[in-house]
C-alpha cells in the first residue's frame, strides 16, 4: 500500500509497516509520536526519519521535517485509524472486554464458547495470544497498536474469524485497542487498581466508559454484569451511543442469575434467559468464575450464539490458567490453589470463592506488586486479615521498588501475618503447615512464569512451586 492511499495525496513511497518505538522503525514505516509517562515520543522524531520513517503521525504542534506529517490533536487515535486500515482485514465477529476484574477470564471463556459451536476462534490479552492450538505471549495485555491490529490481522489469515480481546484501562486510554470493527463489549466489574496511572477512580472508571461511547460500533451490543456499584453508569454510557444492552447478573435481565449451589469442582447455576429457565453446570468453582463465565456467555449469544446451546456447553469449559488453578494436594491433602488476584476486590472474591472448600483454615500467601498504585497494598491486606484464617505476607514482583517496604505496606493492613519475603519459602511454610481440612491459596501471579527484581525476571510459577512442595 502506497502512503498517498492511507493519507491521501500523490501516492508516494510504499508504506512498509507501523511502529511507535523509534528504535523499531524499519525504512518505509509510519512512526507514531506520542507524549507518554516517561518520554515525550516527539523528541525521537528526528532519529525515526533517519531510521526511514516515510510518515509521523503527531500533534500539530510537532516539528518533523524529511517525512509527511499526519497532524491529529489526538495522534494516538489518527495512528490506530491508519493502522486499521494498512492492517486489515481482521477476524469478522471480534468482541472486548473491560472491566478490573475478569477480563482475561471472560475473553478465554467466549474463546472456548465460539470453539465449543464451532467457530475458529481466538482470545487476546494478559495470557497472550490463544487459539485452539496454540498460546503466544505478548508481555503485555495490551502491547501497543500496531502488534494489537498485527496479531488481529494475523489470525483471520489463519482462518479465524471469532476473536475476544481483553480491552484494558491502560489500553483504552492509550488508544492502544482501537480501529477495528467490535460487534460486542463486555463489562465485568469496577474496584480500586491502577490508581498510581489514573489517580481517580472517576478517571478509571472514564477510561472504561471508552470502550462503549467510542470503541465498540455504534450498531453493537453492550454486554453489563449489572450486580456492580457501577453498573448502571455503564448502562447508561451504552444507552446514550445506541447500544442494544444486555445485563447479566442477579439484577441481569438478558441473563438472571437466579442461584448458585456449590460442589466439589463446580457449581450449578440457574439462569432465566428469554423467559425460560436453564440449569447450567460450571465445571468452575466461585461466584466470581460464574460471573464471568454469563459474562462470556452473553458476548456468544450477542455475536449469533444460540441461548441454549451457549449455557449448555459451559459445561463443557476448561478452567483459565492461573485462576482458581488446583495446583496440588498437601502431604495431608490439603487442596493448594493458585490464583491472579492482585487487587482487594479480587483477593476477596478467591477467598470468598474458597471459603465454601476450606472446613477448617484458609491459608493465604500473597503480596504486592512494586511499581503500582501503592494505595492498594495496605486494602490487600485488610481483605486478607479480614477473609483469611492464616497469613503469609511475600515478595510478588518488586521491580524497582525496595521488596521489604511493599510487605510493611501490605503488614500495614493484616498486622498479625507472618512475614516470608522469599516466595518459594512463603509456598513451601504455607503448605508444610496445612492440615487435611484446610485450603492454602497462593494469590497474585496466577500464570506468571517469572519474578519480576529490578530490571531482571528470575523464573518462577506458582504452580510448580506448589507441587515441588507439596511433594
Ligand atoms: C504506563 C503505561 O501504560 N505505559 C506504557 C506506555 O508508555 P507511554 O506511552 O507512557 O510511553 P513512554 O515510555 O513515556 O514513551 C512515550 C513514547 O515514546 C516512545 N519512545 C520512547 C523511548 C525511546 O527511546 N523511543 C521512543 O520512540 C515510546 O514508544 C512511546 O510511544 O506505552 C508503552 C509502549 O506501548 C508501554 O511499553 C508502556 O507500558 C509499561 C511498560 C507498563 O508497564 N504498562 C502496564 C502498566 C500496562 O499497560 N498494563 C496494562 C494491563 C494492566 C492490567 O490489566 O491490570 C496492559 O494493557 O498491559
Ligand atoms: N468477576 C470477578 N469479580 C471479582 N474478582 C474477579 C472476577 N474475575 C476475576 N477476579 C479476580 O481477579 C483475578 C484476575 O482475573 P483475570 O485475569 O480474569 O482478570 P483481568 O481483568 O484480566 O486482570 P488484569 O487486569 O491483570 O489483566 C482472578 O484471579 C480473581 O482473583
Ligand atoms: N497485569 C497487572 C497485574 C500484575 C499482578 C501482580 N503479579 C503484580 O505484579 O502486581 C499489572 O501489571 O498491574
Ligand atoms: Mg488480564
Amino acid at each position: 500500500m502506497r502512503l498517498g492511499e492511507l493519507i491521501g495525496g500523490e501516492s508516494g513511497p510504499e508504506v512498509t509497516g507501523f511502529a511507535i518505538d523509534h528504535r523499531k522503525i524499519a525504512p518505509g514505516n509510519i512512526f507514531g509520536a506520542f507524549r507518554g509517562t516517561r518520554a515525550n515520543g516527539e523528541d525521537f522524531i528526528p532519529d525515526a526519519v533517519r531510521a526511514g520513517a516515510v510518515a509521523v503521525v503527531a500533534r500539530p504542534e510537532a516539528r518533523v521535517t524529511g517525512a509527511a506529517h499526519v497532524a491529529d490533536p489526538e495522534p494516538r487515535r489518527a495512528f490506530a485509524r491508519l493502522a486499521a486500515r494498512y492492517y486489515a482485514p481482521f477476524p469478522t465477529t471480534v468482541a472486548a472486554v473491560t472491566g478490573t476484574n475478569g477480563k482475561t477470564s471472560t475473553v478465554e471463556l467466549a474463546r472456548q464458547l465460539w470453539r465449543l459451536a464451532g467457530h475458529r476462534a481466538a482470545s487476546i490479552g494478559t495470557l497472550g495470544v490463544t487459539t485452539a492450538d496454540d498460546q503466544v505471549s505478548t508481555g503485555l495485555t495490551t502491547p501497543d497498536v500496531a502488534t494489537f491490529l498485527m496479531n488481529m490481522a494475523g489470525l483471520r489469515r489463519e482462518g479465524i474469524s471469532h476473536a475476544a480481546f481483553e480491552a484494558s484501562s491502560h489500553g483504552l486510554a492509550q488508544y492502544r485497542i482501537e480501529g477495528l470493527p467490535v460487534l460486542a463489549a463486555a463489562f465485568t466489574n469496577l474496584s480500586r487498581d491502577h490508581l498510581d496511572y489514573h489517580e481517580t477512580m472517576e478517571a478509571y472508571l472514564a477510561a472504561k466508559l471508552r470502550l462503549f461511547s467510542e470503541v465498540v460500533d455504534s450498531d453493537g451490543t453492550a454486554v453489563i454484569w449489572a450486580d456492580d456499584p457501577v453498573s448502571s453508569q455503564v448502562i447508561d454510557a451504552a444507552r446514550a451511543r445506541g447500544l442494544k444492552v444486555m445485563t447479566v447478573g442477579e439484577s441481569g435481565e438478558a441473563l438472571r442469575l437466579a442461584s448458585r449451589t456449590t460442589a466439589l469442582l463446580g457449581q450449578t447455576l440457574q439462569v432465566e434467559a428469554d423467559g425460560r429457565a436453564h440449569s447450567v453446570n460450571l465445571p468452575l468453582i466461585g461466584a466470581y468464575q460464574a460471573a464471568n463465565a454469563l459474562v462470556a456467555a452473553a458476548l456468544v449469544i450477542a455475536t449469533g450464539g444460540d441461548v441454549a446451546q451457549t449455557l449448555g456447553d459451559l459445561a463443557r469449559v476448561q478452567p483459565v490458567r492461573g485462576r482458581l488453578e488446583r495446583a496440588a494436594l498437601t502431604k495431608t491433602c490439603a487442596p493448594v490453589y493458585v490464583d491472579y488476584a492482585h487487587t482487594p476486590d479480587g483477593l476477596k472474591a478467591a477467598l470468598e470463592a474458597l471459603r465454601p472448600h476450606a472446613s477448617e483454615r484458609l491459608i493465604l500467601v500473597f503480596g504486592a506488586g512494586g511499581d503500582r498504585d501503592k494505595g492498594k497494598r495496605p486494602e490487600m491486606g485488610r481483605v486478607a486479615a479480614d477473609f483469611a484464617d492464616r497469613v503469609i505476607v511475600t515478595d510478588d514482583n518488586p521491580r524497582t521498588e525496595d521488596a521489604a517496604a511493599i510487605r510493611a505496606d501490605v503488614l500495614a493492613g493484616v498486622p498479625d501475618a507472618v512475614e516470608i519475603g522469599g516466595r518459594r519459602e512463603a509456598i513451601a511454610a504455607a503448605i508444610a503447615e496445612a492440615g487435611a481440612r484446610d485450603v492454602v491459596l497462593i494469590a497474585g501471579k496466577g500464570h506468571e512464569q517469572g519474578q519480576i527484581v529490578g530490571d531482571r525476571v528470575l523464573p518462577f510459577d506458582d504452580v510448580t512451586v506448589a507441587r515441588e512442595c507439596a511433594a
